[in-house]
């Protein structure tokens, strides 16, 4: 039972004119029994009459952009009796929220974004935590890879969920400690690229601290750490894909928003030097990315995603409920029962496309963040088993400029004659260096004319190779070979919600009436 009508029976104990209003019990935080201060409210008759009794419940009000925050609202009567009925009652009913988790490991990056993750967690989560009954080990890192390692040590299976306090960076920390660690018990080899993957069902909670929090704002609609608490506490679950990135048969990186060559590999490469501007950096280095405005050749050969019936040039979003996600899920479920009949990736056509890039982006969802709320791919699916694979082909600088700006508004970046996009559920890459090296070894002309074309030194020919970003790290290896694993993990997340401001709002109001 999701809905409860039980503000219609409260009407009769705390005598107040009420409109119809429902809090669905999925979004009660908790229930208390409150010591009644009489100073706080204008009880008026009530007062004369006897010893009052109250409760409070809290529950969750959801504001504009998808911001949610915690409200409360006291209900009080004489009768002792039937104000505990009415505690209990409510107790119970969130008992039988299964989905809720009772136990979190916590990880809290103290050095991620602005430097704020302990104080964020310590004033706007521990409480929150708290207050619903939830228990939790907190560990605040100490080093990079920190939580990684700790996953693979820690009895996993005794926590409903991790929760990793920072940004994209500590996100995939977490994230590939879970997934790492799930192999390693199943005995699945990650190195094997054609590896079938064992799926995580210890969910992930983002309480976003970091610089650019795309994971947690494509996620859920923004990036705000009470919001992503809430979503915690009453036990969203949103699937998500995840790519495996390999280089000749060696495991190299998971990812799951961004795998970006060229531009946004630069920016990355650049921006780490200064860790130290915070946020900043990215702005710094990605205007000092766009001046350089380098290009690089490669080769991509790619699978298209059959299997979908979404498109990246759709112009419906991914939302809380995706009807294409839904239709993945069952074909993964179909899938993992007729194990065997799979077919195997080998027998389907795979296109090839050579040329000069100013930019290959890998996505395995929106990447919408504050900077781009719409994102690299507005219409790409969290939870569908592909990639959106857009290039962006050597340009002016001013048409790469018109491109970027377009991340900002509401045109199309793919209306580009010079842009390309394609769903995809595996793709390789190389760069035309290493092709080269590999096929003349010995033309060590090309390595001690460093770092520009030859022939034109102005040209932005760019001979060294960029490196691939994922999530925010870089990869040693230029040649990579990538595979969409569908659903491979969980959040506690929804997705993004259709706007129900008006729907919400009337609902939140009713209940202020009340009071
Ligand atoms: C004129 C304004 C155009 C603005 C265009 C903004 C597009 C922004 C798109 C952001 C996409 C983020 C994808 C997410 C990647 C994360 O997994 C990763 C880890 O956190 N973050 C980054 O790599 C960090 C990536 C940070 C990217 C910042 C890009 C800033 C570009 C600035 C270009 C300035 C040109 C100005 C010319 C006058
Ligand atoms: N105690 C620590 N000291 C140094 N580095 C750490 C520590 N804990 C985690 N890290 C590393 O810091 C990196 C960046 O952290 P995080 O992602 O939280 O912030 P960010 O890079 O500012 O944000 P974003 O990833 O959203 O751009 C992570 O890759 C993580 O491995
Ligand atoms: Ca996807």
């Amino acid at each position: 039972m999701d809905y409860v009508l039980w503000l219609k029976t409260i009407q009769k104990i705390s005598s107040y004119a009420l409109e119809n209003c429902f809090v669905p019990i999925s979004e009660i935080i908790a229930v208390e029994e409150t010591e009644f201060n009489k100073k706080q409210r204008n009880i008026g008759r009530w007062q004369k009459m006897a010893k009052l009794h109250a409760f409070t419940v809290h529950y969750v009000k959801k504001a504009r952009n998808h911001r949610w925050r915690c409200s409360a609202a006291t209900f009080w009567c004489v009768d002792e009796h039937l104000c505990n009925q009415w505690t209990q009652a409510l107790k119970e009913l969130l008992e039988m929220q299964k989905s809720r988790p009772k136990q979190l490991l916590v990880y809290i990056n103290p050095f991620g974004g602005k430097r704020q993750g302990k104080r964020i967690y310590e004033q706007k989560v521990a409480p929150l935590f708290s207050l619903a009954s939830i228990s939790t080990d907190v560990v605040v890192t100490e080093h990079a890879n920190h939580a990684k390692d700790n996953l693979f040590e820690v009895n996993i299976y005794k926590y409903d969920g991790v929760v990793c306090v920072g940004g994209d960076g500590m996100f995939s920390e977490v994230m590939h400690g879970l997934i790492g660690r799930m192999q390693k018990d199943s005995g699945i080899d990650q190195n094997n690229p054609k590896a079938s993957l064992v799926q995580c069902n210890i969910r992930i909670g983002i309480i976003p601290a970091g610089s650019t929090d795309c994971i947690c704002y494509s996620t859920v609609g923004i990036s705000d750490p009470v919001t992503s608490a809430l979503h915690i506490i009453v036990g969203d679950c949103q699937p998500l894909d995840v790519s495996s990135v390999h280089h000749n048969d060696t495991f190299l990186k998971y990812s799951v928003s961004l795998l970006g060559y060229g531009f946004y590999g630069d920016i990355l490469k650049d921006s780490e030097k200064k860790r130290w501007m915070g946020p900043m950096r990215y702005d710094y280095s990605g205007f000092k990315t766009f001046l350089s405005h380098h290009y690089y050749e490669g080769t991509i050969a790619y699978q298209p995603a059959k299997h979908t019936h979404g498109s990246p040039r759709d112009k419906v979003s991914c939302r809380t409920g995706c009807y294409i996600c839904k239709q993945s899920e069952k074909q993964l479920a179909e899938q993992n029962k007729e194990h065997g009949l799979k077919k195997e990736e080998g027998e389907e056509e795979w296109k090839v496309i050579k040329g000069k890039f100013l930019a290959i982006n890998a996505v395995n969802m929106s990447c919408a963040c504050p900077r781009s709320p719409k994102g690299l791919s507005p219409a790409a699916h969290l939870a569908d088993g592909s990639a959106d694979l857009i290039l962006v082909r050597k340009c002016s600088r001013f048409d790469f400029l018109r491109y970027l700006v377009r991340h900002t508004n509401q045109d199309d970046q793919f209306d580009f004659p010079f842009v390309d996009v394609y769903r995809v559920k595996c793709f390789q890459f190389t760069s035309k260096l290493s092709e080269d090296n590999e096929s003349n070894v010995m033309d060590v002309g090309k390595k001690r004319f460093g770092q520009f074309c030859r022939d034109h030194p102005a040209c932005c020919c760019n001979i060294v190779n960029s490196t691939w970003n994922c999530d925010g790290e870089t990869l040693d290896s230029s040649a990579i070979e990538v595979r969409v694993h569908c659903q491979l993990m969980k959040l506690f997340a929804r997705g993004i919600e259709e706007d129900c401001k008006d729907e919400a709002g009337h609902s939140q109001s009713s209940i202020e009436q009340l009071l």
